[in-house]
């Protein structure tokens, strides 16, 4: 699979990234973390701009895992219309928790996302409990924004494990985590759904600067998709 995912921040790099045929276009905020939160109302902007264009996500923040605020973040970020929620499930005894009180919204037909972390002990048990209580996939990023990238902290042996176990439980599976156009061929093998990108798309892999329509041009071409 070649399919890409882009995180974007406002309604300027929505525009410019549509123009390049993402599979997602992903809505967050870099500089509040690795799942940082846009607003409801530019979610909202987002969703109408792209019009169905293109699916889209949205992230409910770097919240701590307590279910009821949880709970309550992904019925905001849904309300925007947007496709998916991605959540982020950070190593705590009450990751189980959460991910049981969120079935119900999954059974009202919200298409939540659950994001490990690479560099912060996933436990990939929990796929089966996101498979369990409905969710529609689960994705790997890195937490830490800090020069070390998806494959500085787990081995391919293992990223393909997290792929396997995902799809034997009928989820869609992302990989992400400050990749890089050189990880590419090394990850399309082991047939991620999706392969999700915001520092790569960014001027000098910063992915706090603006979009580098250069960079994303090149990326198209490790992922064969021009
Ligand atoms: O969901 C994907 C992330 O936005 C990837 O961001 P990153 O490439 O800066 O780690």
């Amino acid at each position: 699979m070649n399919r890409w995912l882009a995180s974007v921040r406002n309604l300027e790099e929505v525009s410019s990234l549509l123009a390049e045929g993402p599979d997602i276009i992903d809505l967050k905020e870099p500089k509040e973390g690795a799942l940082g939160a846009l607003s409801s109302e530019t979610i909202c902007q987002a969703v109408a701009l792209i019009g169905g264009r293109c699916p889209t996500s949205a992230t409910i923040g770097d919240l701590p895992m307590e279910p009821a605020p949880i709970c309550h973040a992904v019925e905001q970020i849904a309300a925007t219309g947007v496709n998916y929620v991605k959540i982020g499930l950070f190593p705590d005894d009450r990751v189980p928790d959460c991910l049981i009180a969120l079935q119900p919204l999954a059974v009202q037909g919200i298409s939540l996302v659950g994001v490990m972390f690479a560099d912060k002990r996933p436990d990939f048990s929990w796929i089966s409990l996101m498979e369990k209580v409905g969710f529609t996939g689960a994705m790997l990023d890195t937490a830490a924004k800090d020069g070390h990238n998806l494959l500085s902290h787990l081995s391919l042996a293992e990223l393909s494990g997290f792929v396997q176990t995902a799809r034997s439980g009928g989820l869609v599976s992302g990989l992400a985590g400050s990749l890089s156009f050189e990880d590419i061929p090394k990850l399309l093998p082991l047939g991620a759904d999706y392969l999700g990108f915001r520092s790569a798309l960014c001027c000098a892999g910063q992915r706090q600067s603006s979009l580098d329509p250069k960079a994303i041009a090149l990326l198209k071409r490790a992922l064969n998709r021009r």
